[in-house]
Formats: structure tokens, sequence, C-alpha cells
């Protein structure tokens, strides 16, 4: 083995004083010395570079240390090092902000080992190494920022989507409610009353409910268009339409069947409840002022529905009721 060889494989204690500050000298973290016992604190070249101040330029006192804390940390940085000192702590290590000679802040990772305490168990002597982290800081700092933003803006799109799902899901329902509401009265229209119709049927033979149909028609609705125009016997169907709501309840449906024919389609009614409704409608609609000369009345055919009964059989039936009342005589119910 060269003589060469062999320096370089001493061990860090075979370096004599001068060789150990010559290493010092090139480490780049900040390596820190505290005699404990004097207040002495050695601080290498690095320490001072990584701050930007010039070497050994400072108090070679612990106040050097405490004055380029950031204030904001100061107190956690303090505790920290109680703790260790006190022995509470198994080790010192924490991450801070310190001042440089420019003024802006630095982050540091200090970490620091007793290695000699007195007798009585207080410290004598401690080493330490103040690392730059502040490149992993900021990095760190700035993807938390733009996590957040992110997150801020999924919720600011997330809130935005809910609200267009409102408004569709609101005109979804308008547009299923225009497409089932006749336009002119405004009573559901026949499409509406087919489904409700089979509805109906269906749940009055699973419940051996009662069911009813009233079927109405304007009499001798044409003279009207013909004598006072086709606009006035479209008022005349909304005001009778009017009258008709007066007389039904929220369980029943109203419903235009077709030109001045109406439905009334009562679920849980008997032929004789369904009677009563009709002669309210009946008598209600009687109050309605004359048109010209003529007096607005309606024919009804009612029907209750029979076990096993299809819709339009049900429909046939309160026909053939409606034609006996036109032709007993009209603003009859048969
Ligand atoms: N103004 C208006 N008239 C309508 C509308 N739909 C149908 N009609 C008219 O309603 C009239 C229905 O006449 P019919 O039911 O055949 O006969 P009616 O004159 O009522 O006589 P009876 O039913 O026998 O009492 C026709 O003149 C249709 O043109 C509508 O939306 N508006």
């Amino acid at each position: 083995m060269s003589e060469n060889t062999a320096c370089v494989m001493a061990p860090l204690s075979d370096l004599g004083q001068e060789q150990l500050q010559t290493l010092l000298d090139l480490v780049s973290d900040g390596i820190w010395d505290w005699n404990a016992n004097t207040g002495h604190v050695y601080r290498n070249p690095g320490w001072y570079r990584m701050l930007g101040y010039p070497s050994h330029s400072l108090d070679n006192t612990v106040f050097t240390w405490e004055n380029v804390i950031h204030p904001e940390d100061y107190p956690r940085v303090m505790a920290c090092f109680e703790d260790y000192l006190s022995q509470r702590a198994p080790s010192y290590q924490v991450e801070y902000r310190c001042r440089c000679k420019d003024g802006s802040y630095l982050w540091i990772e200090d970490s620091g080992h007793v290695v000699a305490r007195n007798p009585d168990g207080s410290v004598a002597r401690m080493f330490g190494a103040h690392r730059n982290i502040d490149d992993r800081k900021r990095l760190v700092a700035h993807l938390e920022q733009r996590n957040s933003s992110l997150e801020s803006l999924i919720a600011e799109r997330t809130r935005e989507l809910c609200w267009v799902n409102e408004q569709l899901k609101r005109q979804l329902d308008e547009n299923r409610d225009l497409a089932e509401r006749d336009s002119l009265t405004l009573a559901a229209n026949r499409y509406r009353l087919e489904k409700a119709l089979l509805q109906e049927c269906e749940r009055a033979g699973r419940f051996r409910l009662p069911l009813s149909l009233i079927l109405m028609d304007f009499d001798d609705f044409k003279p009207i268009n013909d004598r006072y125009g086709h606009a006035r016997g479209d008022t005349a169907l909304v005001e009778v339409v009017e009258q008709i709501r007066k007389c039904v309840g929220p369980e029943h449906l109203l419903a235009r069947w077709g030109g001045d024919e109406f439905m009334v389609l009562m679920p849980g009614s008997d032929l004789q409840a369904a009677m009563a409704v009709a002669d309210a409608i009946r008598q209600q609609v009687l109050r309605l002022p004359p048109i010209g000369e003529h007096r607005v009345t309606l024919s009804f055919g009612i029907a209750q529905w029979r076990g096993g009964e299809r819709p339009e059989q049900l429909v046939a039936r309160a026909d053939q009721a409606l034609y006996r009342a036109k032709a007993g005589g009209k603003n009859q119910i048969a």
C-alpha cells in the first residue's frame, strides 16, 4: 500500500486541526459547534455562505442563531430545541426559515446532537448542521398552492355543473308537464289521460278499488262557434274547465279528451260518488253567464270500471251513457 493510499484511507479522527478546518471550510452545509459551558459557537464558512454573510462576520454566540430565525418560526424551533436538551425528545431536527444578509428568508433543516454532557446531566457540547432545503420547500409550497387552486377550480366547476343540471332537470320537468297538458285549457291532454286510464285500471284490479269515469261534452257548441266566433268558443272552453276544476279533488284527473269533450278520471270513487261530482259540475257550469242568448250546459256519461275491463271498454261505456244523456235532452247525467 502506497503512502498516498494510506493517507486517503485515514479515519477522520486521525485528521489534524488544520485538515479538519479545511474539511469544514469545504462543506457546503452550515456546520455549528456549540460549547454550552462557554457559550461559544463555531460556525463554518458554509453556514455564512448559505445565508450570504462574509465568513465569520457575526458573533460566535447563540444570539447570532436566534437573531436569524424567522419570528414566526422562533417559538416552534425553541420548543424543539428545549425538548431535546432536556431529553424529552430523542433527537433534534427542525425545519425553519433563516434571515439572509439581504433580508430574504431561506428554508433550512437544522439537526444536532449532544456530544458531551456535564456531570449534572446538562449539555456541555453539541454539534449540528444546517441544510439548505429552500428549493424543496418552495416546490412543495408551489405544488400545494396549485393543488388547492385545482381543488377550488374543481369545486367551482362542480357547483356550475350542479346548477346546470338543476336547470336541465327543471326544464325537463317543465317540458314533460307541457307535453302532458292541453295548451288551451291547461287540463291534462289525451296522451296523459290514456296513460292514467291504463295505470288506474290496473291499479283498481290489483287493489280491488272502485274507479269511475265521467265523460262530458258541451251541448250545442257548434252554434256558439258559428254565431260568436271560434275565439269566443275557445274562451268558453277555458271558462268551463275553470268551473269543472272547482268540483274535482286533487286525486281526480281532469283531461281534455278532444274537441269539446272532457273527462274526469276518479280513482277510488264509485258510480254514486261520480254522479255527485258530475252533478256538482253541471250546476257549477250553469252559473256561467250566457253567451248571448246561449246558456252553456254540458251532458255527462258516467261509467264505473268493471273487473277485468280494458280502458277503451270503460271509455266506450261512458260514451254510450253520454249518448243517452244527449238523446234525453242534454244538460243531463246518464
Ligand atoms: N272554438 C273551438 N271550437 C272547437 C274546438 N275543438 C272543437 N271545436 C268545435 O266544437 C264543435 C263540436 O261540435 P259537436 O260536438 O259535433 O256538436 P255540438 O254542436 O256540440 O252538439 P252536441 O254535441 O250534439 O250537443 C265543432 O264545431 C268543433 O269545430 C276548439 O278547440 N275551439
